[in-house]
Parts: structure tokens; C-alpha cells; sequence
């Protein structure tokens, strides 16, 4: 609420100062700072959160700006409703656009996006019978009250009213579950898709609300100036929006509005000598890459935090950490599991010559822990990708709870309650500990997009829920006093735990674990066992790959053993330890010669 308020009062401010100034280039780079800061906030959720590079802001921009162009001249419809529809006609270009994101990743990327919007920028040049090329279209109807056309100050009443609603609403969405799915895409998209979150729909979705934020900021440019023409169309424009990103700072609340105020200031200083304004622009851009890595937010936050204003680490979010009991948050497990949790039928996948899974078949039986074993290049890791939907196996058949789940998508197969850690690490580094094992409770958690945005109240009993969830989690796992560190910074063990913290927090049926001990030493690998047993306790079936022997034979209820792809072997611990083809797959030779 006090943001809200404080929000509310510095908006009325600048809106009562705005009604006191005559001079119309003052109010109108007032109104361009809200114009960019439409932009920029939607760039930010891209950039910034969603981590996805885009080049082609100056399409979306063209697409809202030429929507009311053509509706309001053309086909005599209302300036309000154009506004809505030009909206509507950049998120269907966001759409468009982040089609090729689903295949390419990084710089590829961008240069989609570049390309996108020199498409765009051709179009409207040379498109003069619909678009109107160089002369452009004029006429645009401008919003209006009673009939009556804003006057300047009435844009900038309305410009600020715009970021106020926009900043609040993009807030809402952004310090819950919407934001850090968005983070944990840019971080890694695996791990987002093994902790639930859809990952094609989420960058859809960051793609979206930067195409509409920039198309109702040209929608707005065209209706104040009643005109458009396709020198408002260009690369320079799109750079510019990626620069308020970068220079205010990218994946900060406040970097939008830094960054537009600033620049749009600087701009409007230097506009009497237009050459100077690509230099100035460009200088500021390596500037920013190279001084500012965070931006002007990262810049304020670092004095503030060494002047001791405001709180650092724990959000608003974070009641005192490790106040909760220690228990595990689970779900009720079905009675089809009885005959079995998961089993997979005649797996087979083959990387060309090389064959890690042969026709293997696992029935894992709910309540034990289950190892996984086998020399190197045995092909386990490859078999819990395919149990996981990381991988697509070539043939055969996985049933998780009576349900084919053989090619379902990684966040799918999450959801039913099968979760997993990774044997390379793969945490969300920059994220605190917290904030990843939050990342677990994304797919346990109800609060839809429409909720988030509006910041309802069900979209805050779900975050104070998954938070009291986590704490159990972060105590029961021995966490808690690290809950607001930057899990990149913990000790690698500490790592390791925070990432079965992560997939406790999915509140599996079942946990796969990929080489858990890699890495511990001996004190940490029998702190992880007596872990192990007591989440098998709280009714949590596990299959465990592992090289530690004594850590397999002393924990396991049941034993798989592995070699070229096949499985050789199975049974109770003793049983497998004394199997002769064991021996031989674990030695490289007879059991006799040895
Ligand atoms: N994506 C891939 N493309 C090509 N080959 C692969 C791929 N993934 C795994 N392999 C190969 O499949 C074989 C089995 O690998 P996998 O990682 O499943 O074995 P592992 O039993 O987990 O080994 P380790 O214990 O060393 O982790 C190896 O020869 C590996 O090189």
C-alpha cells in the first residue's frame, strides 16, 4: 500500500506541475517520457525478467501507431476504441514475433527480431497506398472528452495516468510467481521447465506485454500528433528502446523510469543539434555496457544500500526465515499407487552408434528408494531424461500413475509430481535461495495471470502460502539460514541441497536425483543419506543415481544396475551387490579372472 500511495502522489504531483506550465516543448517532453516509459516498462519484462533480446521494438511501436492510423481514418472509428485495438493488433504482432524465439536463442534471436523490424520499416516506406510511405497519414483522430481534442496538458494528464496504471499492474506480476518465471527462463531453461514453468508460453507471454506496452506508446505518439510517417519508423527507435532498458536498468522495477526521464532530458537538451543525437545515443549505449552493468537503478541501489536506506535481501515477502516447523509439504498419493508409482516399458534411444538405453524397463514401486547404478556412460542420466521428457526416447512406453506420460513436455510431466535434480548444478545462481526454492512451488501454485496482474487478493494467499511452504522446506532441508543469500554463493554442497530443496518444493510423488553426492565430501555424503531417508519418510519415493557405494547400499530399498544401455541386473542391495554380472560391468572382467 505505501507504494501504491507514494506512486499515486508523485504522479498527481507532476500532473498538478504540468498544469502550470505554459510552454508546449516542456509539457510535450513530458509526454515523451511517458511515451518511452510505456516502451521501456514492457522492454524491461522482456530484457530484463524474460531475458530475451529484442531488436525490433520500432515494428510494435509502427504496428499500435499505424493501427489508429488507419482505423480512425479509414474505417471512422472512434479514437478510444482504436486505442484498444491498436492494443490488440500489436499483441498479435508479439505473438508473431516471439514465434521464432520457441527455435532460436541469443544473438540468432535478435537477429529475427532485428530483421522483423526492418520488415515492418519497409513496409510502411514503401507501402504508400495503404501506409502513406514518407507523406504518411494525417487526419488521425485524436482522443478527445465530450468531442472535445485533448489539449497538451490533458496528453500528459493522460500519459501519466498510463505509467501509473502500467508500473503498478507490471509490478504486481513481477514480484510473484509471473516474475520469477520470467527470471528463471533467463537463467536456464531446463531447469525452468523441470521446476513446472511452461517455458514457450512464458516468453510468448514476455513478448506480449512488450508489444503491447510499445504499440499503445505509438498509438499514443500518432493521436497527439494526428499524424504518422514512416521517419518515426526506424532502427535508431528500436535501439533507442533497448538503451532506456539498459541505461535506466534492466531487470530493475524503477529502471524504466530512470531511464526514460533521463534520456528523454538529455534528448530534449540536444535536439536543436540533430546530428549529435545518434552520437550522443550511441556513447551512451557503450557507456551503460560498460559502466553500468545495472544500469542507473543498480547505480541508486548500491549508494542506497551503502547510505543504509532501505532493506536489502529479504522482500516483503520474507517473513523471518526458518520460523516454520520442519515437515515437508506433500500431496496425497493416489491408490492406483499401489501397483506401482512409474514404470517404463522397453526404453530405447540411440545417439547415432552411440545406444544408452536398450530396451530397459523399471518398475518403481512407490514409498522406497530406488538406485540407479552403473559405470560411466552406462546411459543413466540419459534414462531420467527420458523418464523426465528432457529427452524423447526413440521407442517404449512411460506410465506415471496409470497416465502415459512417454511425450509429454518437461513442465507437464512436473506437474503430475515427478520432480528432479540435475548432475551438472542447474540453479537460478543470481536468485536467492529462497527465490529457488519458490521457483519448486510454481506449478503447486493456483494465482493465474489476470489474479497476478491485478494484484487480488487470492494472488497474495498464494504467495503467502508457497512462502510458509518454503520455510518448511528451507528448515527441513537445514536451509534456512541461507534463505536470502544469492544461491550462487553458497559452498557447492550447500548448492547441491538447495537444489533438492527446489524440487522438494514441487511437492513430488516421486524425486529423481542425478549423482546427488557428486562433489560432498564424506561428512556431507552422510548428512545427504540421512536427508534421503527421512524424505522417503514423509512418503517421497526416490530414484537415486549414485557412483557412492556405501551411500547406494546403505540407504536403497532396491537396486538397478545398468551397463552399455542395458539393464543387467536388479534386486535388494545384498542381492545385486552379489551378482556376478554386476561385478564383471563394475570390474571390466570376470568375476573369476578377478
Ligand atoms: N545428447 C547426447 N548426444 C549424444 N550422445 C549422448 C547424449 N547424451 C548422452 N550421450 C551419450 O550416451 C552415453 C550415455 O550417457 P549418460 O550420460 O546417460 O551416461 P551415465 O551412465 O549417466 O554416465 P555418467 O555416470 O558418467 O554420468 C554416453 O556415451 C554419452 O556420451
Amino acid at each position: 500500500m505505501r507504494h501504491i500511495i507514494g506512486s499515486v502522489a508523485l504522479v498527481a504531483v507532476l500532473a498538478a506541475a504540468a498544469s502550470f506550465i505554459q510552454n508546449e516543448f516542456y509539457l510535450r517532453t513530458l509526454f515523451m517520457i511517458c511515451v518511452y516509459f510505456l516502451c521501456a516498462a514492457g522492454m524491461n519484462v522482456l530484457l530484463g525478467f524474460a531475458g530475451q533480446k529484442s531488436l525490433g521494438q520500432a515494428g510494435l511501436f509502427a504496428a499500435g501507431a499505424y493501427a489508429v492510423a488507419l482505423l480512425t481514418t479509414r474505417y471512422e472509428v472512434g479514437p478510444w476504441i482504436a486505442l484498444v485495438l491498436a492494443c490488440a493488433v500489436s499483441a498479435f504482432f508479439g505473438i508473431l514475433i516471439a514465434v521464432p524465439s520457441l527455435r532460436v536463442r541469443g544473438p540468432s534471436l535478435a537477429m529475427v527480431t532485428l530483421a522483423f523490424g526492418i520488415v515492418i520499416e519497409k513496409l510502411v516506406t514503401e507501402g504508400s497506398e495503404v501506409f502513406g510511405g514518407a507523406m504518411g497519414i494525417y487526419a488521425i483522430q485524436p482522443l478527445h472528452i465530450g468531442g472535445v481534442p485533448f489539449t497538451m496538458v490533458q496528453w500528459v494528464w493522460f500519459g501519466l495516468l498510463l505509467c501509473l496504471v502500467t508500473h503498478l499492474l507490471l509490478r504486481n506480476l513481477l514480484r510473484g510467481r509471473y516474475g520469477r518465471a520470467f527470471l528463471s527462463l533467463q537463467a536456464d531453461e531446463i531447469a525452468a521447465g523441470a521446476v513446472g514453468v511452461a517455458v514457450y508460453r512464458y516468453k510468448v507471454l514476455a513478448f506480449v506485454i512488450a508489444a503491447v506496452t510499445c504499440g499503445l506508446a505509438g498509438a499514443l505518439v500518432a493521436q497527439q500528433n494526428q499524424y504518422i510517417n514512416s521517419d518515426f519508423i526506424n532502427f535508431h527507435l528500436s535501439v533507442f528502446i533497448l538503451l532506456l532498458v539498459l541505461f535506466g536498468g534492466s531487470g530493475s522495477l524503477y529502471g524504466p523510469l530512470l531511464g526514460s526521464v533521463t534520456l528523454v532530458i538529455i534528448g530534449a537538451l540536444v535536439a536543436r543539434w540533430t546530428w549529435i543525437e545518434h552520437f550522443v545515443n550511441g556513447a551512451l549505449l557503450l557507456f551503460a555496457l560498460y559502466a553500468m552493468p545495472k544500469g542507473l537503478a543498480g547505480v541508486f541501489g548500491s549508494l542506497f544500500r551503502k547510505l543504509g536506506v532501505g532493506s536489502h535481501g529479504a522482500s516483503a515477502l520474507s517473513p523471518g526465515a526458518g520460523r516454520a516447523a520442519p515437515r515437508l509439504p506433500t500431496r496425497a498419493v493416489p491408490k492406483s499407487a499401489s501397483a506401482g508409482l512409474l514404470s517404463a516399458e522397453a526404453l530405447n534411444k540411440a545417439f547415432g552408434g552411440v545406444v544408452p538405453a536398450k530396451d530397459v524397463s523399471v518398475l518403481l514401486t512407490e514409498g522406497h528408494i530406488h538406485a540407479l547404478i552403473g559405470p560411466n556412460g552406462a546411459g543413466k542420466s540419459t534414462f531420467i531424461n527420458m523418464l523426465t521428457g528432457i529427452i524423447q526416447p526413440d521407442r517404449g512406453k512411460v506410465t506415471f500413475l496409470g497416465s502415459d506420460i512417454t511425450r509429454q513436455t518437461v513442465h507437464d510431466i512436473c506437474r503430475h509430481g515427478v520432480a528432479r535434480t540435475f548432475q551438472n548444478l542447474r540453479l537460478f545462481k543470481d536468485l536467492s535461495v529462497r527465490e529457488n526454492v519458490l521457483l519448486g512451488q510454481h506449478s503447486r501454485m493456483r494465482n493465474g495471470f489476470l489474479s497476478s496482474l491485478l494484484g487480488l487478493p487470492k494472488a497474495w494467499r498464494e504467495e503467502a502460502k508457497a512462502l510458509e511452504k518454503v520455510n518448511g522446506i528451507l528448515a527441513f532441508t537445514g536451509l534456512s539460514q541461507y534463505a536470502d543469500a544469492p544461491a550462487g554463493s553458497l559452498a557447492y554442497g550447500l548448492q547441491r541441497r538447495v537444489e533438492l530443496a527446489r524440487a522438494l518444493a514441487s511437492e513430488p510423488l516421486l524425486l529423481l536425483l542425478d549423482e546427488p553426492a557428486a562433489g560432498l565430501n564424506p561428512q556431507e555424503t552422510a548428512e545427504l543419506g540421512q536427508l534421503l531417508v527421512r524424505i522417503r519418510d514423509e512418503g517421497i519415493t526416490i530414484l537415486l543415481i549414485e557412483h557412492h557405494m556405501d551411500l547406494v547400499m546403505s540407504i536403497s530399498d532396491h537396486v538397478i544396475v545398468l551397463d552399455y544401455g542395458q539393464k543387467i541386473a536388479e534386486g535388494a542391495p545384498s542381492k545385486v551387490q552379489a551378482d556376478p554380472r554386476v561385478m564383471e560391468a563394475y570390474l571390466g572382467t570376470t568375476v573369476e579372472a578377478a
